[in-house]
Order: structure tokens, then sequence, then C-alpha cells
């Protein structure tokens, strides 16, 4: 297969409510969808999750647009491809940049796919028909919003809940929420908000029963989390950290974290996110897809990638309308009793809604 024709649409949508942590309050979602043409016209959809701002990681939605531009798009035209594996070998040259990477290498594998006849799924070696449904809520401004938004997930089935935490609000809230749902399947998400100087602080979770906490160290760390995971019960769980398959091999090594939060624009895409789902089943890590809230297009990456055996926790994978009045692609993502349906169709499972994409876009470019 070749790719003859590459074009990158910017949009902007409004989030539904905005969705606070302690690094930043997302309220207006720029994101940039990739689309992929083959000689034969046909289409494949990727998505790149960076952010406006580089709080999370370093890449914005402008150096995504450069680098795929300058850099990326140059690389994936005009030459054959067997695969979609060679994609990131064909990246090599280029430094990090993983999320510019990984939405054009999604844009190659839903074509590959659609050539194939193949669901996503299915190409990727995945084996649910269906997956669990967790859900992020964001930092709220009082305890009882905080209990409200998680009641409000609780009764749409979700099947696990994740909430922020940070100094200062941290055991006390975390201790009101075990109160309200002593059962509740919850994690805690820090964002990297302590150093192993909080390290009493963290040997307290111990009694709330938490699935894991994730990501309570810095962003670059593995060593000091191997000091906070042989401290603490609670199994630590590493979403920023780990960028590729040596840096989890690295920190299952150092025995840095129990879970892995596998992100497929912060790995640089989806072979290095398979790569380290087999890596986690051989070495009994616990593994779920994580979220970055996102356009359908990404999503429909999420639950196909989600489908593979050994994503034994409910990721952050929800349904459309928990982000989106309405959303880039048909049909929308839906959540029944707590489960998604990993599409069977050929590719992503998803067309692009022409209308909405038009509606949200504010630049778009073909190439060459
Ligand atoms: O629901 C989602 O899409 C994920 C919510 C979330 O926690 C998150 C959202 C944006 C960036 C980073 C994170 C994170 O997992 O740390
Ligand atoms: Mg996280």
């Amino acid at each position: 297969m070749r790719i003859e024709e590459i074009r990158l649409h910017r949009i902007q949508m409004p989030l539904k409510s905005p969705f606070a942590n302690r690094l930043t309050v997302v309220s207006d979602r720029e994101l940039i969808i990739v689309e992929a043409f083959d000689s034969e016209g046909r289409t494949g959809l990727g998505e790149c999750v960076a952010f406006s701002e580089p709080w999370y990681t370093e890449e914005t939605v402008d150096t995504c647009w450069h680098v795929m531009e300058r850099f990326l798009i140059p690389l994936a035209l005009g030459q054959p491809l067997e695969h979609p594996r060679e994609v990131s070998r064909r990246f090599a040259p280029i430094r990090r940049n993983h999320m510019a990477k990984a939405a054009i290498e999604g844009a190659v594998w839903d074509l590959y796919c659609r050539r194939r006849g193949l669901s996503l799924a299915e190409a990727l070696g995945g084996t649910r028909r269906r997956i669990e449904a967790g859900v992020a809520v964001g930092a709220q401004l009082t305890m009882d919003r905080m209990l409200g938004a998680i009641e409000e997930r609780v009764s749409e089935g979700y099947r696990r809940i994740k909430v922020k935490i940070k100094p200062g609000a941290d055991l006390r809230v975390l201790e009101r929420i075990r109160g309200a749902f002593p059962d509740l399947p919850l994690m805690a998400d820090a964002n990297s908000a302590y150093t192993l100087a909080d390290l009493p602080k963290l040997k307290q979770l111990d009694d709330l029963n938490l699935l894991m906490i994730e990501q309570p160290l810095a962003a670059d760390d593995i060593v000091d989390h191997a000091k906070v995971q042989a401290a603490i019960q609670t199994p630590v769980c590493l979403d920023e950290s780990i960028c590729s398959v040596d840096d989890a091999r690295r920190a299952i090594e150092l025995g840095s974290c129990r879970v892995i939060n596998v992100k497929i624009g912060r790995v640089g895409g989806l072979w290095e996110a398979k790569r380290i789902h087999d890596l986690c089943r051989e070495r009994g890590i616990d593994l779920w897809c994580g979220g970055m809230l996102e356009a359908g297009v990404s999503r429909a990456h999420n639950i196909a990638l989600a489908s593979l055996p050994h994503f034994n926790l409910p990721g952050d994978i929800s349904a459309s309308s928990r982000y989106w009045e309405r959303d880039v692609t048909v049909p929308e993502v839906t959540v029944d009793r707590g489960m998604i349906s990993v599409p069977r169709e050929p590719g992503i499972g998803v067309e692009l809604d022409r209308h909405r994409l038009d509606e949200v876009t504010v630049a778009s470019r073909r190439y060459p």
C-alpha cells in the first residue's frame, strides 16, 4: 500500500463541562484529525491528542502540526508500506514527538484494515467483543459536587471511577468518597503532585482500598517510584513515566509499578502500545487504556486496543456523550451497563461526520 495524500484538520470543540486537574483546566479541546489516502481513494483516520499547552507532555497542537508537516508526512508519503508496523521504524530518525507520530500511524492502521476488510481490533489481535468502561472525574470546587459527580457516573454504569488528587485535596477527599461509596472500584491520579517527602502521606492511602494510585511522582521518574511501591501496599500505576516499551521494561525491572496506563499517543503509536501489552502480559503487570479527552477517532483506536486480552482493568474509555454534545464521528460510542462494544466493521468502525467536522474545523491542509 502507498499513502498518496494526507490531510490534516485542526479542530476546536467545547467540552460539555470543563475538565480540571491540578495542572490546568481544559474547556475548549483542540485536536488534529488526520486522513490518509491510498491510490484508490480509500481513507484511514488518525487523531493527534496533544493539548493546546504543554502541561501533560512537552508536545502541543502547534508542535505536532509542525512535526507532522515538516518531518513525518514526507516520510509517510510515496514509499510503499507492507504493514503499519513499518511506520514507527520509518519515523525512528525523528526523536520523540510521540503524539505526532501516533496520529499518522493510527491513520495508516485504519487504512490498512479497511483495505483488508479487517477490524482494527482483529488486526491488533484483540479477543474481546466488549470492553469495560471506566471514567475520570475532574477536580471539583466542593466535596458535595465531587460526590454528586461520582454518583452520576456510577448511575450511568461505569465500572471504575478515577479522581484527581493533590496535596491538600487527597486523604480527606478520598475518605469522604469511600464513606459514601464503600464498595466502589476507586482509584486516584496525582499527575506528579508528590515527592518522596510525601511518603508518609502516600502510606496512609493504604487504608482506603484503592485499586491503585496513578503517577504520584515526577513524569520523568522511575527510580523514586520504585521506593514508593516498596513502601506502600496500594499498587502504583505509571502514566506519564512510560513513553515506550523500553520505559515499561525498565520500570517493571526496577519494581516501579504494578500497573501501567498505556496511551497510544504518549507511547508513539498502536504498535508500541501493543508491544507494551505483550510485555505486561509476560511479566504479570496489570494494564489499562488511558484517555486524553479525545474525539471519536482516538476513542475508536482506544477501544480496539483495549480489546486485547491482557487489558485486564477498566480504562478511561467513556461514552462520546461524557465529553461531547456532538462528536466528529458516527456512530457515537455508548456505554451499556458499564460495557462498550468493540466494532467489527473494517478499520476503526466509525466515520467522520463531515457536517460536524466542518463546523469545528479552524484550519485544514492537504499534502503533498
Ligand atoms: O477521561 C479521559 O479521557 C482521561 C482523563 C485524564 O485523567 C487525563 C486527561 C487528560 C490528560 C491526562 C489525563 C491523565 O490520565 O492523567
Ligand atoms: Mg494520568
